[in-house]
C-alpha cells in the first residue's frame, strides 16, 4: 500500500475530508463580522474576502460603485481580515487629526526585509515618529529651493525632447514621458545621478527604477495573507521583484560613501546623511542600538523617495496634460497666467511659482479628479467608538479611506466629473468641504513630499504651457483606462497631440 509519512494514502484522504468542515470554519469565520454589527458591505469569499474584486477593477471604480451601494460608512475583508471603509468627512477628522494618536500607523508589512522595513511609509510607532522628526527638515522650503535648479536641469532636457516631437507632429504619450522626466528628477534629487530617461531608456539606474515596483506574483498571495512568521519560514523578504531594488541599495552606499568622503551637492541624498549623521552626534547612537541601521536608513528612505515620488508625480502630470488638452479654454487661461511670470531669460523663479492661484488652482483640480493614491488607510492602536455611528473599531483593525470616491461624490463637489479649477481659486476655497480632499492625505502622517511635488509639477507645466499647447487626437482615450492590481491611479496610456506655440 502507498504510504506517506508513515500514513496510508487512504488514510490521508479521510482525514483530509473530515478536516474540511474544520479548514472551511477556520477560513469563514469572520465572514459574518460587519453583519453581525449591522455594517453593510460587500458578500466576502472564504480566505480571499473581498480581495478578488480588487485584482478583478481598479480600486478607483470599484470604490465609486461600493459608495453608491452601501454609504459612507462600510465593511470590507482584505483576505479574512474585516476592514471598515470610512468616507465621512466628520469620521475622517476624527482618525487623521483629532485622534491621530489612536490611528498612528498603517498596515504592518507581513514581510521582513532588512531595509524595506525600514522606509517611513511602512514604519511603526515610536520608530516613525523619529524618523519622521529627522526628515521632515529635509523639505523645508528654504532646503527645496536649494532643489529648484536640479528640477529646471531636468526639465531643459524634457522640453528639448516635446520641441522634437511637436516638430515631427509626433502624437505623445504623455503618461511615459512624464514618467521620464520625474525619474529623472528622482534620480537626480536621491541618488546623485544623472541620467536622460528620454533618450536613454536602457541606462541601468532607468531599468531598475521602472522594475521596483513589480510586484511578484508568486510571493503576492503569501505576504498578503500569511503572517510574518510563515512568510520568513518561505523565504520571503518582500512581494517585490528582489533584483532591481538590490541594485538601488547598492547605488546608494555607493553614493554615501562618496558623500562621507567628502564630495557635497543640494539634493536629497545629502540631507539625508547629514540628518542621519546629526542624529547620531546627538543621540550618540543609530535608529537602533544596531550600528548598520544608520546605513539602512539612508538607503531606505532614499528607495522610499523614488518608489514614492516618481511614479505619482508623473501620474498627476499625465492627469493633468490630459485636461488641458481637453479644455483648451483652460489650457489658454493657464498660458495667459503663466507667460507674465517668466523673466527676460526665459526662467521662473520659486516664490514666482508659488504665487500663480490659476496654476495652483488647476493642479489642484487634477488630484481632486485623479488623487494619484486611491485610498488611504489607518491601523487602530486601541478600540476606539467612531463618531455616533455605533460602531467601535477594535485594536489592530484597518480602516481604509475611498479618497477617490471622496473626491467624485456630488455631496461635496457640484458636477463632481466635470473639470473646473475654479472650485480652487482663492475666492471660492471657502465653499470647499474640510476633509473632502486629500490627494496628499492629511493629518501628521500626510505626505511628507507634498512641497516638493508640488514644486516639481508647477514648473514643468508653466514651462511646457509656455511654449506649448496640448491637444486632444484622434487617439486620445476617452475616457482614461485605469490599471488594475495597484495601489496608484494610474492611467493605461495617456496619448495626446504636442503643438508648439
Ligand atoms: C503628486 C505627487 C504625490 C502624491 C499625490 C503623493 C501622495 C501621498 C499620499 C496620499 C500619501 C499618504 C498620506 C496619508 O496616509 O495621509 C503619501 C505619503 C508619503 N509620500 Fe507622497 N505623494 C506625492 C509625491 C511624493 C514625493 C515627491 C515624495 C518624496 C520625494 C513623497 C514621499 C512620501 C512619503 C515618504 C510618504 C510617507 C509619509 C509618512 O508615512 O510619514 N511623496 N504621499
Amino acid at each position: 500500500m502507498i504510504e506517506l509519512f508513515g500514513f496510508s494514502l487512504f488514510n490521508l484522504a479521510l482525514g483530509f475530508l473530515t478536516s474540511l468542515p474544520l479548514i472551511y470554519w477556520f477560513l469563514t469565520k469572520n465572514n459574518n463580522y460587519w453583519k453581525k454589527m449591522g455594517v453593510k458591505g460587500p458578500q466576502p469569499l472564504p480566505l480571499f474576502g473581498n480581495l478578488l474584486e480588487r485584482c478583478q477593477n481598479p480600486v478607483p471604480l470599484l470604490d465609486i460603485g461600493y459608495v453608491q451601494k452601501y454609504g459612507n460608512v462600510f465593511g470590507i475583508f482584505n483576505g479574512t481580515d474585516p476592514t471598515l471603509m470610512v468616507a465621512e468627512p466628520e469620521l475622517l477628522k476624527q482618525i487623521l487629526v483629532k485622534e491621530f494618536h489612536k490611528f498612528s500607523n498603517r498596515r504592518e508589512l507581513r514581510t521582513e526585509h532588512p531595509i524595506i522595513n525600514k522606509n517611513l511609509f511602512n514604519s511603526m510607532g515610536e520608530d516613525w515618529k523619529r524618523m519622521r522628526t529627522i526628515m521632515s527638515p529635509t523639505f523645508s522650503s528654504g532646503k527645496l529651493r536649494k532643489m529648484y535648479h536640479l528640477v529646471e536641469q531636468s526639465l531643459e532636457e524634457y522640453l528639448g525632447h516635446l520641441e522634437v516631437m511637436a516638430r515631427d507632429g509626433k502624437y505623445i504619450n504623455a503618461k511615459v514621458l512624464h514618467q521620464n522626466f520625474t525619474f529623472d528628477v528622482i534620480a537626480k534629487c536621491a541618488f546623485a545621478t544623472k541620467t536622460n530617461s528620454q533618450k536613454d531608456p536602457n541606462n541601468k539606474l532607468v531599468a531598475a527604477g521602472r522594475k521596483v515596483f513589480i510586484f511578484s506574483a508568486i510571493k503576492m498571495v503569501p505576504a498578503l495573507i500569511f503572517p510574518k512568521y510563515i512568510n520568513k519560514m518561505l523565504n520571503i523578504r518582500t512581494l517585490l521583484v528582489e533584483a532591481p531594488n538590490e541594485f538601488i541599495f547598492d547605488l546608494t552606499r555607493h553614493m554615501v560613501e562618496k558623500r562621507r568622503n567628502g564630495e557635497k551637492s543640494n539634493d536629497f541624498l545629502q540631507l539625508l546623511v547629514d540628518a542621519n549623521a546629526a542624529d547620531n552626534n546627538n543621540n550618540n547612537k543609530d535608529l537602533s542600538d544596531d550600528k548598520i541601521d544608520s546605513h539602512h536608513f539612508i538607503e531606505a528612505q532614499s528607495w522610499l523617495f523614488l518608489l514614492a515620488g516618481f511614479e505619482t508625480t508623473a501620474t498627476a502630470l499625465g492627469h493633468l496634460s490630459y485636461e488641458l488638452g481637453l479644455n483648451p479654454d483652460v489650457q489658454e487661461k493657464l498660458h495667459n497666467e503663466v507667460i507674465n511670470a517668466f523673466d527676460l531669460d526665459g526662467k521662473i523663479n520659486y516664490e514666482t511659482l508659488q504665487s500663480l492661484p490659476y496654476l495652483d488652482a488647476v493642479i489642484s483640480e487634477t488630484l481632486r479628479m485623479y488623487p494619484s493614491l486611491a485610498r488611504l488607510e489607518r491601523e487602530a492602536g486601541e478600540d476606539v467608538k467612531l463618531g455616533d455611528t455605533g460602531i467601535t473599531v477594535r485594536k489592530g483593525q484597518m480602516i481604509e479611506i475611498p479618497v477617490y470616491a471622496i473626491h467624485r461624490s456630488e455631496k461635496y463637489y457640484k458636477n463632481a466629473d466635470t473639470f473646473t479649477p475654479e472650485r480652487f481659486m482663492p475666492e471660492n476655497r471657502k465653499d470647499l468641504v474640510p476633509y473632502a480632499y486629500m490627494p496628499f492625505g492629511t493629518g501628521p502622517r500626510n505626505c511628507i513630499g507634498m512641497r516638493f511635488a508640488l514644486m516639481e509639477i508647477k514648473l514643468c507645466i508653466a514651462h511646457i504651457v509656455k511654449s506649448f499647447r496640448f491637444t486632444k487626437c484622434a487617439d486620445t482615450e476617452m475616457p482614461i483606462k485605469f490599471m488594475n492590481l495597484t495601489p496608484l491611479m494610474t492611467a493605461e496610456s495617456i496619448t495626446l497631440g504636442i503643438e508648439k506655440r
